[in-house]
């Protein structure tokens, strides 16, 4: 807090001439960064080329920057893949702080991602659920095993898109968004030099990665134009008046003058845009590494099975009503965003005016990483930090909310993710689901012993390897 003002030095790593500490990133970062602060303590400032930029890793500073002086760090960076990929940062995650932000935080949240609208979206859900489990009850009869990894995917895929783009979204369509928005990750976190020497831009249109980002833009583009082009026929013949989000953005649209937000194409497009990368990989990944983890440690699974079939006896589908019941499988994704923050950095942030952090003064304009990742792995606030124990979320009131700094998987402050509702409900439907009504094994000639929990490449952090398992059904009652 605030009154415990004792000063913390800020270190700077040695660099190297030019590129500073460029070097140091590695190619996980979020696990090259936590090394170095290891070293040279939590708040540092590190020379990213000629951007000074400061790191943080533990609670009591990220309370500092994320609460106690939010209002001066509530910005992004211009960083070039966002530029690119998302119309020059019209979206709400990569807009800079201010009005046009402000006013699109609220139109998302009170048309897609309020505690109301997530409510809205329950059948939508089930429905969605319900063809999971017949996935894998198919592959069940034929004993066969599955790629619960793609599975979950596409199914985090189906229900942000059916609530994004309402029951017209083509199934073909959709289907192709889990990949690019994969490849979306990765290649948002490509190091840009751009990014770091403004004068030498150039050079990644020689090293061929602004060709990359410029071609990946124009398919995410061709496919919003389809889409786009399909809703303003429909709507205009006056069918399908279900009001889904994108109809509000293209009547808001129409009509500029009923919202503060002028909106052209291109906004509409990145907004959609961010909404389906923000909104998938993030939920999938941890679906997929709740799987995982399970799988490792077969006395947690039979305990939350337990827990859920206990619960819903006799009926056929676990409901969004039981949820509130599940106190252990709340208990394990809390664990599992503890360990695995799918977005292990934050997104970055960058100070609007020049700021005070204890006796260090902090310019307008420095960019600031937050280690997510190793701020819930800090032993100075978790016992075992490195262990999988759900039981420390049992009769704990910390939670994901973004007031209790040690712990904020979501972010904190002005800009913490907005989404958070919309994805822990998917979250614990699927996974209350798949709990109750299977169980599962390896594959044959796999053991536990083998899982290899390695972490992707990207700005979102999943398991690299593909969750292949073999579903079996179990009679309930
Ligand atoms: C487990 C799932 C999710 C996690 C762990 C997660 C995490 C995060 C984090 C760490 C941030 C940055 C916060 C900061 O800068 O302080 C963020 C921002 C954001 N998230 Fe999420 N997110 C998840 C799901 C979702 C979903 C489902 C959606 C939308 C459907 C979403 C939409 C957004 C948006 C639009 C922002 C940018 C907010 C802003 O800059 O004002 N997220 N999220």
């Amino acid at each position: 807090g605030t009154n415990s003002k004792e000063n913390i030095p800020i270190s700077s790593p040695p660099k190297l001439p030019f590129i500073g500490n460029l070097h140091q990133l590695g190619s996980i970062p979020h696990r090259a960064l936590y090394k170095l602060a290891v070293k040279h303590g939590p708040l540092m400032l590190l020379h990213l080329g000629s951007f000074p930029t400061v790191v943080v890793s533990s609670s009591k500073l990220a309370e500092e920057f994320m609460r106690n002086h939010d209002h001066c760090f509530a910005s992004r960076p211009r960083l070039k893949a966002p530029k690119f990929m998302l119309y020059g940062c019209k979206d709400l995650a990569f807009a800079p702080y201010g009005e046009y932000w402000r006013q699109l935080r609220k139109l998302c949240v009170s048309h897609l991602l309020s505690s109301k609208m997530v409510q809205s979206f329950a059948p939508l859900r089930a429905h969605e659920v319900s063809l999971l489990l017949k996935k894998f009850s198919a592959a069940a009869s034929e004993n066969g095993a599955v790629s619960v990894t793609e599975a979950l995917n596409s199914f985090t895929n189906a229900v942000l898109c059916r609530a994004v783009f309402g029951n017209s979204m083509k199934d073909e369509m959709s289907k192709l968004f889990p990949e690019l928005v994969r490849l979306g990750s990765r290649l948002m976190s490509e190091l840009y030099i751009e990014d770091y020497f403004p004068a030498l831009g150039w050079l990644d249109v020689l090293f061929g990665l602004e060709g990359k980002l410029k071609r990946y833009s124009q398919k995410w583009d061709g496919l919003l134009e389809t889409m786009l082009d399909e809703r303003t026929i429909s709507t205009g013949e006056g069918r399908d008046r279900a009001v889904n989000f994108v109809d509000t953005l293209l009547e808001l649209q129409k009509d500029p003058t009923s919202s503060k937000l002028a909106l052209a194409r291109e906004h509409i497009k990145a907004i959609l845009l961010i909404m389906i990368g923000a909104g998938i990989d993030t939920s999938f990944v941890i679906l997929d590494w709740t799987m995982a983890e399970l799988m490792c440690k077969p006395n947690i699974m039979r305990k939350v099975q337990e827990e859920i079939r206990e619960i819903v006896k006799g009926e056929e589908l676990v409901k969004e009503e039981h949820l509130s019941k599940t106190q252990y499988l709340k208990a394990i994704i809390k664990e599992v965003l503890r360990l695995h923050p799918p977005a292990p950095l934050l997104l970055p942030r960058e100070s609007m005016l020049d700021c005070q952090i204890h006796n260090y003064e902090i310019p307008k304009n420095t960019r600031i990483i937050i280690n997510a990742w190793a701020i819930s792995r800090d032993s100075e606030n978790w016992e075992f930090p490195e262990e999988f124990k759900p039981e420390r979320f049992i009769n704990c009131d910390v939670d994901y909310k973004g007031n209790n700094f040690e712990y904020i998987p979501f972010g904190a402050g002005r800009r913490i993710c907005p989404g958070m509702q919309f994805a822990t409900t998917t979250i614990e439907l699927a996974l209350a689901n798949l709990l109750c009504f299977f169980d599962w094994k390896f594959p044959d000639g796999i053991r536990k012993e083998d899982m290899d929990m390695t972490e992707s490449i990207g700005i979102t952090c999943s398991r690299k390897k593909c969750l292949e398992l073999v579903p079996i059904v179990v009679k309930l009652n």
